[in-house]
């Protein structure tokens, strides 16, 4: 078995028994039954994946930037150069972007990983040179990346999904980092959920309206020529047709994760794609992922629908690098905390309910 296949065979589905503890046990803490909304089904999660209840604490957590270049930037899909990839690359690596700034807001740690970046990058502390390619090839004119190089990002991506856990990570948080990745990220959410590329397709970081309609015809014009969406296509096929070096790398990171029983908050819309090409390797794997929030990329509400994903937070943010998935890590924190410290009717001589 290739890691691919190992990774895919090792993930599990959630146990019933510590989910069943779990909502038990939520129902005798000291508040109303169900109070706590939404965080009561998070804390049932991490039971499930855990394999009991209460659920390790899901920290230290760790957030995977995955940086890589797009070939479809070559179709203006982006007001923004292509360096910027690179630069923010070095700007995360000099602690000075917003995923520092919310890692160290939420006592995170940030690795980069340059997976596909176009541009050279010096050896730095902080990035993992991971390089599969100089970035993909232009979707419109044919598949983005072979299907080795596709299989090679998502092998990275498990990899640094051990490297992690190995290093003591107990959650892990995806990043990205990719100029003109909302265009690869909408092509894979139409060809995973079937929905027409006008739906899923996005203004990414902000593009005005001329732009905004030629993305949609770009990726309707990628769909058509890779023959997606196709009911019977593999999804690494799929990546390799249309997806990023990012998205692959990530869609090994939550695999890798789901693998290990690790708890995964995801980011945005790119962490969104990527799930969904991994949900379709491994559809148990998402008893291992919470969705950290809710981008304004059209697409990504699309995407959590389909891997049947709440997010946590919605504050409108389309920024990527991991910063909408860092602000949900204490929600999560907090629904698990409440599983080991909070009391019980019983224990606390608090009264409970009359029938
Ligand atoms: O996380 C999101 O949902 C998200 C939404 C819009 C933009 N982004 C970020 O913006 C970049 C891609 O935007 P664009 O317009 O160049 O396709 C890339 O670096 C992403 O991290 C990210
Ligand atoms: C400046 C900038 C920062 C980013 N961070 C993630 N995507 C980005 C895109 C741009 C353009």
């Amino acid at each position: 078995m290739n890691l691919i296949e190992e990774t895919v065979a090792a993930v599990a589905p959630p146990d019933e028994a510590a989910m069943r503890d779990a909502r038990d046990h939520q129902a005798r803490l000291t508040k109303p039954p169900g109070s706590l909304g939404v965080l009561e089904e998070v804390s049932v999660k991490l039971a499930g994946l855990a394999g009991r209840c209460p659920p390790p604490p899901p920290e230290p957590a760790a957030v995977a930037v995955f940086a890589a270049d797009h070939g479809v930037h070559a179709q203006g899909v982006t007001p923004w150069p292509q360096e910027v990839t690179a630069q923010m690359v070095a700007n995360f690596l000099a602690g000075g972007a917003v995923v520092n700034a919310f890692a160290a807001q939420v006592g995170a740690d940030v690795t980069v990983v340059d997976i596909g970046v176009a541009a050279d990058l010096p050896p730095a502390p902080g990035l993992l040179a991971r390089k599969v390619a100089p970035g993909t090839a232009d979707m419109t004119g044919g598949p983005a990346m072979t299907l080795d190089e596709a299989r090679r990002a998502v092998e990275t991506g498990i990899g640094i999904s051990r490297e992690l856990v190995a290093n003591g990570a107990r959650c892990l948080i995806t990043g990205d980092m990719g100029i003109a990745n909302t265009t690869a990220s909408a092509a894979l959410i139409a060809a995973f959920t079937g929905l027409p590329p006008e739906r899923v397709t996005g203004r990414g970081t902000g593009v005005d309206d001329a732009t905004h309609a030629r993305k949609v015809e770009v990726v309707r014009a990628a769909l058509a020529r890779h023959g997606l969406p196709a009911e019977d296509a593999d999804p690494l096929d799929v990546l390799a047709a249309v997806g990023g070096l990012e998205h692959a790398g990530i869609a090994g990171f939550v695999l890798g994760a789901a693998a290990l029983r690790v708890p995964v908050i995801l980011d945005g819309v790119i962490a969104g794609a990527a799930a969904l090409a991994a949900a379709a390797l491994a559809p148990d794997a998402a008893a291992a992922w919470v969705a950290g929030h809710r981008s304004a990329e059209p697409g990504h509400a699309a995407a959590l629908a389909a891997l049947g994903l709440r997010p946590l937070v919605d504050l409108e943010l389309r920024l990527g690098e991991g910063t909408g998935a860092l602000l949900a890590l204490p929600l999560v924190q907090g629904s698990v905390r409440v599983l080991h410290e909070v009391a019980t009717f019983d224990s606390a001589g608090v009264s409970e309910k009359e029938a």
